[in-house]
C-alpha cells in the first residue's frame, strides 16, 4: 500500500477516491486505472491529441451557441491546446482495455482539461470553476466524442503519415524499375521456371501495387473522416444547442486541417464503426502486398551460393550469432512481421465491430489502438524498406540472364511453328539432358524449312529472352 501522503482525496458520484497527489486527473480516471490493470498499453499521443481537439472545438462551439461563458470556454480551449501538444500525455494512464465506449478516456480528458483550466483561472485570480462534465463535456457524450476522436486520429495518420510513406516507397520502386528495365530474368509461376520478364517489370509491378494501396486508402477516407460528433448519447443530439454539430465539426476540421465531415446519418454513425473497419480492411490489403513483395525480394536475394542470387539486398548487420559472415534479409523479415501484425489487428477490429448493439458499439478503444498501430507500423516499415533496402538493391545481371536462358519455358514462342506437344518434347529433353532449349530443338530435328519446323534464320530471334519480355 502506497504512503497516503502521496495521495489526495477526490470525489465523483460514487464517492471518494484517492488520487496521486500530483495527478491532473481526478476520481473517474483513478477508478479506471484501478479497474483495468490489463495490458499496460495506454492511448497513444495522436489519439489523446484528437480527444483534446474535440474538446477544444466543443468549447468554442458551446461559447458561440450560449452554452459556455467566454471565461470558461477560453480556459478550456487553452487547456485543450496544451494537452494536444503532448505535454500531458503522462496524465492519460488508463489501459486500452477499458469500457467499450471509451467513457473512461473521455472522462480522463475532461478531468485533465478541467484541472488545467482551473489552475490557469486561479493563477489569474478568478474564482470561476470548470467542471469536467458540466463544462468540458458540455453538449457531448463519450458515445459521440470518443469515436469522433478515433476517426480524427485515423484520418490524420492516414493522410499525414501512411499516404506519404507509401508514396515514398512507391517512388523508390519506381527508380529501381527504371534502373532494372533491361535486366532480363526468368519469370516464375507456381515457383517454377516460366517465360522471361525484366527485373524492371517486376519492380514496376511492386510500385503499382503500392500505389493502388494508396488509392484504396483514399477511397475509404470520406467514410473514415465522417464523425458522429453532435449525436451525444444515442444519435439524437440530446443536450446540445441547435446548430452544435455543424459548428463543432467545422471548427474541428478547420483547426486540424483535416477533411472531417458530419455524419450523414447520426444513427448509423452512432451505432457502428464501419468506416474504421473499412480503413482496416484497406490496411490489411496493403499488408498482404508488402508480404508478397518482401517474400519475392528475399527469394530473389537468396544465396549467396545456394539460392536464386538474382539481386543483392544491402548488408545491414551480421545475420548469425554462430555462422560467421552470414547476412540475412532482415528488413524483409521485419516487414513480413509487420504485415502479420496488421492482419491480426484487422481481425481484432473486425471482431470488435460485432461488439455493437442498438445505438452503440462497445469495442471502440481496442479498435482505435489496433487501427492506429497498423497505420503507424505500415508507415514506418514503408520508409524503412525504401531507405534501408529498396534504394540499395543491386541486380546480378549475369545471373538473371543465365537463369532466364536456362528456363525450359523459353520454348514457348516455338509453339506456333511446331505445336505445343512438340515444344513440350524440347523442354523435357533440355531439362533431362542438361541441354539449352536451342540445342534440344536442333537435336530433335525441329529446325528447317519444312512444315512443322522452325526456320533456321528465325531460331535465335525466337529464343531471344529479351524479346520475350514483351510489350509492357
Ligand atoms: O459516457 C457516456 O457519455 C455514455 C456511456 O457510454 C453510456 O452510453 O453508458
Amino acid at each position: 500500500m502506497a504512503d497516503s501522503t502521496e495521495f489526495r482525496v477526490e470525489h465523483d458520484t460514487m464517492g471518494e477516491v484517492l488520487v496521486p497527489v500530483n495527478a491532473l486527473y481526478r476520481a473517474q480516471t483513478q477508478r479506471a486505472v484501478e479497474n483495468f490493470p490489463i495490458s499496460g498499453k495506454t492511448l497513444e499521443h495522436q489519439h489523446i491529441r484528437a480527444l483534446a481537439e474535440v474538446k477544444r472545438a466543443a468549447a468554442i462551439a458551446n461559447a458561440e451557441l450560449g452554452v459556455l461563458d467566454a471565461e470558461r470556454a477560453e480556459a478550456i480551449v487553452e487547456a485543450a491546446e496544451a494537452v494536444a501538444t503532448g505535454e500531458y500525455d503522462d496524465q492519460f494512464p488508463i489501459d486500452v482495455f477499458q469500457t467499450g465506449s471509451g467513457t473512461s478516456s473521455n472522462m480522463n480528458t475532461n478531468e485533465v482539461i478541467a484541472e488545467l483550466a482551473n489552475r490557469a483561472l486561479k493563477a489569474k485570480g478568478s474564482t470561476t470553476e470548470v467542471h469536467p462534465n458540466d463544462h468540458v463535456n458540455a453538449s457531448q457524450s463519450s458515445n459521440d466524442v470518443f469515436p469522433t476522436s478515433v476517426h480524427v486520429a485515423a484520418t490524420n495518420a492516414l493522410i499525414n503519415d501512411l499516404i506519404p510513406a507509401l508514396t515514398y516507397l512507391a517512388a523508390s520502386f519506381s527508380r529501381k524499375a527504371a534502373e532494372f528495365k533491361d535486366v532480363v530474368k526468368s519469370g516464375r509461376t507456381h515457383l517454377m521456371d516460366a517465360t522471361p520478364v525484366t527485373l524492371g517489370q517486376e519492380f514496376g509491378g511492386y510500385e503499382a501495387q503500392v500505389r493502388y494501396g494508396i488509392e484504396r486508402i483514399e477511397a475509404s477516407l470520406p467514410r473514415v473522416a465522417e464523425v458522429p460528433l453532435g449525436g451525444t448519447a444515442v444519435g439524437t443530439g440530446i443536450n446540445t444547442p441547435d446548430g452544435f454539430p455543424q459548428r463543432v465539426i467545422a471548427e474541428l476540421a478547420r483547426n486540424t486541417a483535416l477533411p472531417i465531415t458530419e455524419a450523414r446519418n447520426h444513427f448509423e454513425a452512432q451505432a457502428n464503426r464501419d468506416g474504421l473497419i473499412e480503413a482496416s480492411g484497406q490496411l490489411r490489403n496493403i499488408a498482404y502486398s508488402l508480404m508478397k513483395i518482401n517474400n519475392d525480394l528475399r527469394w530473389m536475394g537468396s544465396g549467396p551460393n545456394t539460392g536464386l542470387g538474382e539481386i543483392a539486398i544491402p548488408d545491414l548487420q551480421p545475420g548469425s550469432s554462430i555462422m560467421p559472415g552470414k547476412v540475412n534479409p532482415v528488413i524483409c523479415e521485419a516487414a513480413i512481421q509487420v504485415a502479420a501484425q496488421v492482419i491480426g489487428n484487422d481481425t481484432t477490429i473486425a471482431l470488435s465491430s460485432t461488439n455493437g448493439a442498438f445505438e452503440l458499439n462497445v469495442g471502440i478503444p481496442v479498435m482505435a489502438a489496433n487501427l492506429l498501430e497498423s497505420i503507424r507500423l505500415l508507415a514506418n516499415v514503408s520508409r524503412v524498406m525504401a531507405d534501408k533496402m529498396i534504394d540499395g538493391i543491386e541486380a546480378h545481371e549475369d545471373r538473371c540472364r543465365f537463369l532466364a536462358e536456362a528456363s525450359p519455358s523459353i520454348v514457348t514462342p516455338l509453339n506456333k511453328f511446331i505445336g505445343y506437344e512438340n515444344a513440350a518434347k524440347i523442354a523435357k529433353k533440355a531439362v533431362k539432358e542438361k541441354l539449352t532449349v536451342k540445342e534440344a530443338t536442333i537435336a530433335l530435328g525441329f529446325v528447317g524449312d519444312g512444315e512443322g519446323q522452325v526456320p533456321a534464320d528465325q531460331l535465335d530471334g525466337l529464343l531471344d529472352v529479351t524479346t520475350m519480355t514483351g510489350k509492357f
